[in-house]
């Protein structure tokens, strides 16, 4: 489902006089629709299920896997960079890398997938712990393996520029599925 952008901007210009500012000067005049249109993108993956970001996203290649044996064979990807916005405050978490561990079961996923996939399901309302979730879902979905492991480190605005301003704490979240739940030493 489309965003409502209209929806939005009235309440964008509702905020604005709420905050004792004149959402008609010069400056917020284009404010409500920018915010309409940046909503658009940094939560885009609110549009979608995490079924449908694993159709998006699903080309897999199979050819091969049993000459070379690599079907069987971990994938790690490290340090990918997303945003995302906490659900509690809206607030942005930033620095935010994601590392992506599985071993495939007979076929691999294009590498750039696994960065756009983590990338959409970070573009939405979220807690850390579920952007690590709904990577480990899709994955598992596209890949048809339950080994995965999702790593994801990051920075979360709500605590360190405001509240407790814990301005150099980082967060880290680990999703551990399958053998590498079961086998600590799979564990990168
Ligand atoms: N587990 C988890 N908590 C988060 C995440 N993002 C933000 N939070 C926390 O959500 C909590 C919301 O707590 P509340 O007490 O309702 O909100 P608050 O009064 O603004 O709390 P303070 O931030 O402590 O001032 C805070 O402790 C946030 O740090 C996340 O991704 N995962
Ligand atoms: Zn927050």
């Amino acid at each position: 489902m489309a965003i409502d952008t209209a929806a939005i901007q009235t309440h964008v210009r509702g905020i604005l006089k709420a905050l004792g500012e004149d959402p008609d000067r010069e400056g917020l005049k284009d404010t409500p629709a920018r915010v309409a249109k940046m909503f658009g993108e940094v939560f885009e993956g609110i549009g979608y299920t995490n079924h449908e970001i694993a159709l998006m996203f699903g080309k897999t290649f199979e050819e091969d896997m049993d000459i070379t044996g690599m079907g069987e064979d971990m994938v790690v990807v490290r340090d990918m960079e997303v945003f995302s916005y906490c659900e509690h405050h809206m607030a942005l978490m930033y620095d935010m890398k994601v590392t992506v561990a599985y071993i495939p079961n007979g076929k691999v996923i294009g590498l750039s997938k696994i960065a756009r996939i983590a990338d959409m399901a970070a573009r939405r309302l979220q807690l850390q712990e579920r952007i690590g979730s709904d990577i480990a879902e899709i994955m598992a979905e596209v890949t048809g393996s339950e080994d995965m492991e999702v790593v994801i480190e990051g920075s979360h605005s709500c605590m360190t520029a405001r509240g407790i301003r814990s301005s150099s704490a980082r967060t880290k979240t680990v999703t551990l599925r399958g053998r590498f739940r079961s086998e600590p030493e799979l564990r990168i």
